[in-house]
């Protein structure tokens, strides 16, 4: 199938590469000519494990790039995977998506024969059918249900792990009004379809829309409820890990996602939550539950600097942050938990020392008072104290002895021989 993807992100390169490698001829419109350029050149421009190799396969083949949104009347299908991101008062920036269906439905207009526009990004119900659909019969002269179709398809994949999760996915949803539409996205998934433990979930487009923030909600409720309670676990001196784990054993709660620690970051689980409670209060809806799921996590990190200040005194100290990205895997600092406890332990007057083995370049410019270091145990050297924002497995069994205080406050639970250090604590354990 001939296939165009209208933003070419962590999702758009993304199901670009996996869908190349399924066969399909995939065309990436993206107006960042660096990004371009890069994919062309078949290279990767995001670092995700399985991405780089199946650019560099299909480059040049049957996948390229271009900023030209003339590209799509080639495509029977176009993915829109475009940023949605929050508004100052946190509710969802539709900006760019109007832009982008502006953009698709122009080079619509010339196109002869049917077109199916899929939205894949991370929209509240309605956005489909009110914002975009209208967008791009204005611009293109066509008409949902004759020559145009919509459909929504969200995306699960997550950071680190996105081109095994997309390509190997525990559902596909496909939200569309009209059989064709489905047709063709059945047609197009039919490879990732076919294994086990894949299911098709067919709905309508309102449904496919909060689908996807009611995952992301509810997988951010579910670490912040285990935060709680980690929290709470430290207070009684218990271990949350081990009540947990215990509790992980019921299929009903399963034991993923009880990580308790820092919190939950990253570029979506905070904008779409956040999106959802503004969402709903639009609605009409009072979100008290999101809101105390968005209050418990947004306390972690001042937990963590707080728990340090206990047994180091901030003021002058030096004081390492392992780990900057938001959780390990990936270079994205978006909302990253680090952030905050850097911030936090510089308004303490600590001189910070950070390391992080991919994300360094990404912090630098925001925060150039930090120093960064190559090594972990480099930026261990004389530090007062410690604190793990990331569970980079690196940071597993690392040697403590350069350290001029040896406090460590972890806030992700990484492995460590507490004998080798004066102070270990754990943030929810
Ligand atoms: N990052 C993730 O792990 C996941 C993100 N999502 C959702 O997917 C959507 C995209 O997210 P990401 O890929 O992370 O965003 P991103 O910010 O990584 O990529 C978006 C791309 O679109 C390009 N772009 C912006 N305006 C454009 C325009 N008018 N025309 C063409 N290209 C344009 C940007 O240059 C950028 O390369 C969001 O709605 C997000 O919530 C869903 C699942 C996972
Ligand atoms: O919409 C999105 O962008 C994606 O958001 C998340 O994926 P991602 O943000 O990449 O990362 P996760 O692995 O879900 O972790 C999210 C945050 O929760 C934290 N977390 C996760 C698990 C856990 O047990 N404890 C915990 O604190 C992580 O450190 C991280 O900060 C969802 O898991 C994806 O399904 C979704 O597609």
């Amino acid at each position: 199938m001939h296939v165009s993807i209208v933003g070419s992100g962590y999702v758009g390169t993304t199901v670009a590469a996996c869908l190349a490698d399924l066969g399909h001829e995939v065309v990436n419109i993206e107006i960042d000519q660096e990004i371009v350029d890069t994919i062309n050149a078949g290279e990767a421009p995001i670092h995700e494990s399985g991405l780089a190799e199946r650019i560099a396969e299909h480059a040049g083949t049957n996948l390229r790039a271009t900023t030209d949104y003339a590209a799509v009347r080639d495509t029977d299908v176009t993915f829109l995977c475009l940023p949605t991101p929050q508004a100052d008062d946190g509710s969802l920036d539709l900006a760019i998506m109007r832009a982008g269906s502006e953009s698709l439905g122009r080079a619509l207009a010339a196109k002869a024969d049917d077109h199916l526009v899929v939205v894949k990004s991370t929209v509240l119900p309605g956005t489909t059918e009110d914002v975009v659909g209208p967008i791009l019969e204005d611009e293109s002269g066509k008409h949902v249900g004759d020559g145009l179709e919509l459909a929504m398809n969200p995306e699960f994949l997550r950071m680190g792990t996105a081109v095994m999760d997309f390509l190997e996915p525990d559902k596909v949803v496909v939200g569309a009004t009209s059989e064709d539409a489905a047709t063709t996205l059945r047609e197009l998934y039919a490879p990732i379809l076919s294994r086990e433990g894949t299911d098709l979930v067919e709905t309508d487009i309102r449904e496919a829309e909060l689908i996807k923030y009611a995952n992301n909600a509810f997988l951010a409720s579910k670490v912040s409820l285990v935060n709680e309670l980690g929290n709470i676990a430290t207070e009684y001196g218990a271990d949350a890990y081990e009540v947990l784990a215990a509790v992980g054993l019921d299929d009903r709660i399963s034991e993923r996602f009880m990580r308790s620690g820092l919190g939950w970051g990253g570029s979506c689980f905070p904008k779409d939550v956040d999106a959802l409670r503004a969402g709903a209060r639009e609605q009409g809806y009072d979100p008290a539950l999101l809101d105390a799921v968005v209050a418990v996590n947004d306390a972690q990190p001042r937990r963590l600097v707080d728990s340090l200040a206990t047994h180091v005194d901030l003021e002058g100290a030096r004081i390492t942050v392992l780990g900057l990205s938001f959780k390990p895997g990936t270079d994205d600092i978006r909302k990253s938990r680090a952030l905050d406890v850097i911030e936090y332990l510089q308004d303490r007057g600590a001189t910070v020392v950070a390391y992080d083995p991919v994300a360094v370049e990404n912090v630098r410019p925001m925060y150039p008072d930090v120093e960064y270091a190559d090594s972990a145990v480099d930026a261990l050297a004389d530090a007062d104290g410690a604190v793990v924002a990331t569970d980079w497995p690196e940071f597993d069994d690392l040697a403590f002895d350069g350290m001029a205080q040896r406090v460590v406050v972890d806030g992700r639970r990484i492995d460590v021989d507490e004998a080798d250090l004066d102070v270990y604590e754990g943030l929810t354990w």
